[in-house]
């Protein structure tokens, strides 16, 4: 922001420009957090008093002086005789300093009537308090007692001082011993229960209504209807705000009906510090929060579109002092947005300091094309490069959970570019604290068998990522040298055999397993059951209503689906989904009728199945890494018997299997 203006002009402007469009107006993304700042104050929330046990994990309001000396006394800290130094000055071996005992005890606890005289000593324990007159405590095990003479002898001096805790030296009383903004851990209750403090002042914790909208939501644990999802972002942002200070008070879910909406805005409104609310806030007909926000109290919505990406539809509003902010419903843009906006408001209110951002330089292995005025955030894995961390791009966008969940952290791409180069160097900041690199980085086709080979890897103490990107994408990763195995399934035309003619000078082949492909039909279907693939497919095709679902170009798939069509294009041809789980869900669903896919898929989906070849899913990696403990590991689990056996029960044949 280049000059001070007052705020409500500029929150009114902001708002203004937001509106002038029948849609949703984009500000840039420091525009907006400016606005959000201004309309709303950034500041710790009342403080509160609670018991000392409850204090736990909340944030402290204010410093904490002692109010006492801790040890509140001179004590003794071995069990022995307290005594004056000096009386022992010149004591050798030879020479035992005799020392009268004075008839007091000084276990624990007990205030000492008798002052130390010249020639005496006190019994004392660990603990007990220095009686006037001593200055040093000799250890029981260093003097002899004569029981008759009641005496000890000290056959060596003592240092004044020796085994004596001082008064104070731990915390002294009005010393600063926690400091304002600290969270409270079991250490700093140990240390306010040893000054005396039973209630604690801690920052009131923010109270973030949260609400999911949308009709299409379900609640987790209840089932599915046809065309619902389960509403995963009531669930994160609850987690988020209690990971940032906050007390979440689920709303949970409320249709898309102004009225209920409002009814449930209003409610959230009355006693929460905060409203979040994910969905409905682009230009859909469903699309009605962010109508409601202008009637709910002034001054209403700030900002409605950011230039940020993901997270354009984001609007922030104000209520009569009350924050409002609509997420966009899409997964990794509400948690992106969340973090981006709303933590640091969460975190301001419960007193916390500002996230610490961890950013790592890393090299980009692609480039990496990005919309011209938007600044554009890219979630990413951090992988171990042949010159440092490179960071690759999770292939999946704004509407999936696990580009969020799954990312190490994410780079921007600056509104004014149109792209970064392959080769240039991004900062990484980093998504949680305990990210680290992992021991194994796989990437390449994705396999239910390898995420049961990953387990009994990790079962061995070795972390592993992996990423999705299809065979062909793994092999390349590979030959950046950006991951230690590519898994793939990829059949060369030339020979008809499967991975090894497609390696590349320095790769080396580990077998997999082989998979049953075939043709999937519902069980039921005249076309298809009791045939073979071929005719099972011949039979489709001559028959106009029938509807199948291909596979993307480049996948080894569709090359089996091009052998099957031979040329033909009938109905759901250009329907071509990534995955083999799309497949058979397009199948099952009944929006198609045929379409190929790995007989294990078929089996967890309840279809028809006729087989049509098996293909070969392998691991590549680079000659001369395979000592790598990591790699060692996996490479033995791939040819273990327990692996194999797992396998099996998944419907897999094991490489070493005859076919
Ligand atoms: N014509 C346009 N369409 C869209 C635009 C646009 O500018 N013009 N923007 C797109 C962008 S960018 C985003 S981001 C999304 C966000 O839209 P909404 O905030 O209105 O969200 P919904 O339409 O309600 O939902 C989008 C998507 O996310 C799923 N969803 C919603 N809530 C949840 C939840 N609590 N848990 C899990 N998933 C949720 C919902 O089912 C949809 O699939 O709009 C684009 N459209
Ligand atoms: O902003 Mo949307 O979040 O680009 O996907």
């Amino acid at each position: 922001m280049s000059e001070p203006r007052d705020t409500e002009d500029f929150v009114r402007r902001l708002a203004a420009a937001s509106r002038q469009e029948q849609f949703l107006t984009v500000v840039s993304r420091e525009d907006a957090q400016a606005a959000f700042r201004r309309a709303v104050p950034h500041v710790a929330l009342r403080p509160e008093t609670v018991p000392l046990a409850a204090s736990l994990g909340r944030v402290l309001a204010g410093d904490v002086a002692s109010p006492i000396d801790v040890p509140p006394f001179d004590r003794a800290l071995v069990d022995g005789f307290a005594l004056r130094a000096a009386d022992t000055e010149g004591a050798g071996p030879a020479r035992a300093r005799r020392l009268a005992l004075n008839r007091e005890i000084l276990a624990c606890g007990v205030a000492p009537a008798l002052a130390i005289e010249p020639g005496t000593a006190t019994p004392i324990a660990t603990g007990g308090v220095i009686p006037r007159g001593a200055d040093a405590v000799v250890m029981v095990e260093q003097t002899e007692f004569d029981e008759g003479a009641l005496a000890i002898d000290v056959a060596a001096p003592v240092r004044p001082g020796q085994f004596i805790g001082y008064a104070g030296a731990d915390m002294a009383l009005g010393e600063t011993v926690l400091r304002k903004g600290l969270t409270i851990t079991a250490r700093e209750i140990g240390m306010l229960a040893a000054c005396g403090i039973a209630a604690v002042p801690v920052v009131r914790r923010p109270l973030v209504a949260i609400l999911s909208t949308g009709d299409e939501l379900t609640a987790p644990g209840a089932a599915l209807a046809p065309g619902a999802i389960y509403d995963s972002n009531g669930a994160i942002v609850a987690a988020s705000v209690t990971e940032n200070g906050g007390e979440p008070v689920s709303f949970g879910i409320v249709r898309d009906d102004e009225a209920a909406l409002e009814r449930a805005l209003r409610e959230a409104l009355a006693g929460n510090d905060l409203v979040v609310l994910s969905g409905g806030t682009s230009k859909g007909a469903g699309d009605v929060s962010h109508r409601i926000l202008d009637r709910l109290g002034s001054p209403g919505i700030l900002v409605h579109g950011v230039a940020l990406k993901p997270g354009k539809p984001l609007c922030l509003a104000v209520a009569d002092g009350t924050p409002v902010v609509v997420l966009p419903g899409f997964p990794t843009s509400a948690m992106f947005t969340f973090h981006d906006f709303v933590v640091p408001l969460v975190r301001a209110l419960a007193g916390l300091p500002p996230r610490e951002e961890q950013a790592v330089a890393a090299s980009l292995p692609q480039r990496v094309p990005s919309e011209l005025g938007r600044t554009e955030f890219v979630m990413a894995s951090l992988g171990r490069g042949p010159e440092g961390p490179v960071a690759l791009p999770l292939p999946k966008g704004s509407g999936s959970v696990t580009a969020f969940s799954q990312a190490d952290g994410f780079f921007a791409i600056p509104a004014a570019r149109s792209g970064l180069e392959a080769g240039e160097t991004v900062s990484v900041v980093r998504l949680g604290a305990g990210v680290r690199a992992p021991d194994l980085t796989i990437v390449g086709s994705h396999c239910v068998g390898l995420d049961r080979l990953v387990g009994l890897v990790a079962e061995r103490g070795f972390t592993a990522r992996t990423v999705w990107v299809g065979s062909a994408g793994g092999l390349a990763a590979l030959r950046r040298g950006e991951c230690d195995l590519a898994a793939m399934h990829l059949l060369d035309p030339e020979t008809g055999r499967y991975n090894a003619p497609l390696l590349e000078p320095g790769m080396r082949l580990a077998p997999g397993w082989r998979r049953l492909q075939g043709v999937v039909f519902r069980p039921g279907d005249g076309r298809f059951e009791g045939r073979g693939a071929g005719d099972g497919v011949a039979a489709a095709l001559a028959d106009a209503d029938a509807v199948m679902v291909n596979r993307n170009a480049g996948s080894g798939t569709r090359l089996l689906v091009d052998g099957l069509l031979k040329g033909a294009r009938p109905p759901g041809f250009w329907n071509q989904p990534r995955s083999h789980n799309a497949v058979a869900a397009a199948v099952a669903q009944g929006r198609a009728d045929w379409g190929v896919a790995i007989a294990s898929v078929a089996a967890a989906y309840g279809l028809g199945f006729l087989p049509l070849t098996e293909e070969h899913y392998d691991f590549a990696y680079a000659a001369g890494t395979e000592e790598r403990p990591a790699l060692a590991a996996f490479l033995a689990l791939l040819r273990a018997s327990e692996t194999a056996a797992a396998l099996t029960e998944l419907g897999f044949t094991p490489a070493g299997d005859a076919a």
